[in-house]
Formats: C-alpha cells, sequence, structure tokens
C-alpha cells in the first residue's frame, strides 16, 4: 500500500478539494485508489456536501462512509473538542485500528487530516501524531495570497523537526488576475521552505465535480508526485 498525508496550512484551504480531485485523477490513471478521512466533525457524513462524500464521490471506492469516516461529530470544531462535547476522546489506537481494517483494500491511499497539522485530534493526540504513525509523505495545501509564505515555513519546518517526509505543496484558489504576492509566492516558498510545488490551482467560479478534477488534471505535477514515491504512471 502506498498513499500521501494531505494536511494544510490551515482549516478551509481546499484539502478535500485537492484529495478528492487527486483522487478522480489516479482513478483515471487505473491506479486503485482509496480515502481516508478519520475524524469529522461540523457536518454529518452523509451529507452530499461532506468531505467524507465528496471523496468518496471522486475516488469511486467501495468503502462505506464508516470505512472512510470512523468518527463524526456535530460541532464544526477540532475534533478533539467536538468529541469531547459529545463524551467521546478519540485514540490514535483507535484511528489505526480503522486503518488496519481497509488499508488492504486498495493499492493507493489519500488520507486527509483535520484542519492544520497540529490540530488536536484527541487528548495528546495531534495531526502529526497520527502522520508519524501512519508512515505517510505529506502534501501540504496553502493558500495563495499574502501571508501563506509564513504558513507554509512553520507547517514545513514542523514536519521536518518530527521527521515527517514532505512530498510537497499545493497552492489552491490562485485568482485570475494574481497579484504581485500571489506571483512572487511559489519560488519565495520553494527556496525559503525547501519543498516542491506540485501545482498551483485556480480559484473555480463554479465547484463541480468535473470542475474538480479539471484543476488537479491540468495544474497539479501527479507524475511527479507519484515519482516521487517510486510509482510510475
Ligand atoms: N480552488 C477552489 N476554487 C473555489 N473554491 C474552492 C477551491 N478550493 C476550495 N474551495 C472551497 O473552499 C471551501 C473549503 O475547501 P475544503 O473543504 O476543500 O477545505 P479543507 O481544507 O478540506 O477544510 P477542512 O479543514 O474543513 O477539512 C469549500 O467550500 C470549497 O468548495
Ligand atoms: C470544522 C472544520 N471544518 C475542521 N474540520 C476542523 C478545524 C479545526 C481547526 C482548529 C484550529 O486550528 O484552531
Ligand atoms: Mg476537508
Amino acid at each position: 500500500m502506498n498513499g500521501i498525508f494531505v494536511t494544510g496550512t490551515d482549516t478551509d484551504v481546499g484539502k478535500t478539494i485537492i484529495s478528492s480531485g487527486l483522487a478522480a485523477v489516479l482513478n483515471e490513471k487505473k491506479i486503485d485508489v482509496g480515502v481516508f478521512k478519520p475524524l469529522l466533525s461540523g457536518i454529518s457524513r452523509e451529507d452530499p456536501a461532506s468531505d467524507t462524500s465528496l471523496l468518496k464521490k471522486l475516488s469511486k471506492t467501495t468503502l462505506s462512509y464508516e470505512e472512510i469516516t470512523p468518527f463524526a461529530f456535530k460541532e464544526p470544531l477540532a475534533p478533539y473538542v467536538a468529541g469531547k462535547l459529545e463524551g467521546k476522546n478519540v485514540t490514535s489506537e483507535e484511528v489505526l485500528n480503522h486503518w488496519e481494517k481497509i488499508r488492504r483494500k486498495h493499492e493507493f491511499f489519500i488520507v486527509e487530516g483535520a484542519g492544520g497539522i497540529s490540530v488536536p485530534l484527541g487528548k495528546q493526540f495531534l495531526v502529526s501524531d497520527l502522520i508519524k504513525a501512519m508512515q505517510l509523505p505529506l502534501v501540504i495545501v496553502a493558500r495563495p495570497n499574502l501571508g501563506t509564505v509564513n504558513h507554509v515555513f512553520l507547517t514545513v519546518q514542523y514536519a521536518k523537526s518530527l521527521g515527517l517526509p514532505v512530498a510537497g505543496v499545493v497552492i489552491n484558489g490562485i485568482s485570475d488576475h494574481p497579484d504581485l504576492a500571489e506571483k512572487t509566492n511559489p519560488e519565495l516558498i520553494e527556496e525559503l521552505c525547501g519543498v516542491p510545488i506540485l501545482g498551483i490551482t485556480p480559484k473555480l467560479k463554479e465547484v463541480t465535480i468535473e470542475n474538480i478534477k479539471k484543476i488537479v488534471k491540468e495544474h497539479i505535477d501527479v507524475t511527479l508526485l507519484l515519482n516521487e514515491m517510486g510509482i510510475r504512471s
């Protein structure tokens, strides 16, 4: 089993859009792709707009909603806090047990965290702890605008300090008319952070399944990503 762990510089940066788009493109390349979004908060798994639904739909996996997302909480908060409000504390062992049950069902997995790399999933259990335990290379999704350089730098430095390999960064949501910061950020990020930019995806006017697939296909170097993992596509 091969795969990537998709994290972000923040919540709402487009991790689900990029993860599900990547799943669709890999599927098209005849790669047997599965998805895992172990902790969800603020929306139910079966809601058509949920991370779980989008990932399931675009990957075409036959995994169930519960297999993709074993833990879902009502409030739109860090999963640790959202779980606590429901009297539940998720442990790393529990997530890994669910992972063990599905990881051999597909050749390649795209795993999505929740929010950024240090978001608490349970008591003394951060997204970064899960990444370390799952031993998957990281893809970091970031915003395109002024301020993102610092966010990417901190995320990369933190990942490196924990020995987590970073496959690269996707800058998501660049505007049709990028300002000077948006134009200069990609090169600066590569220079400062020492990680490749895998792609710069545009801001969609209409977020549809077809458009999600299109921006990933046309703007992310999926071959580079796969090559870095020793997979020929
Ligand atoms: N390239 C894009 N163009 C237009 N809208 C986008 C784009 N990328 C993301 N969005 C929108 O921004 C919002 C946040 O995106 P998304 O849900 O993928 O973020 P996320 O990082 O997965 O958030 P979370 O931490 O909640 O999992 C969604 O409404 C999504 O449709
Ligand atoms: C509810 C939201 N959409 C995410 N899934 C959870 C984001 C938690 C962010 C916590 C934080 O960094 O302050
Ligand atoms: Mg998401």
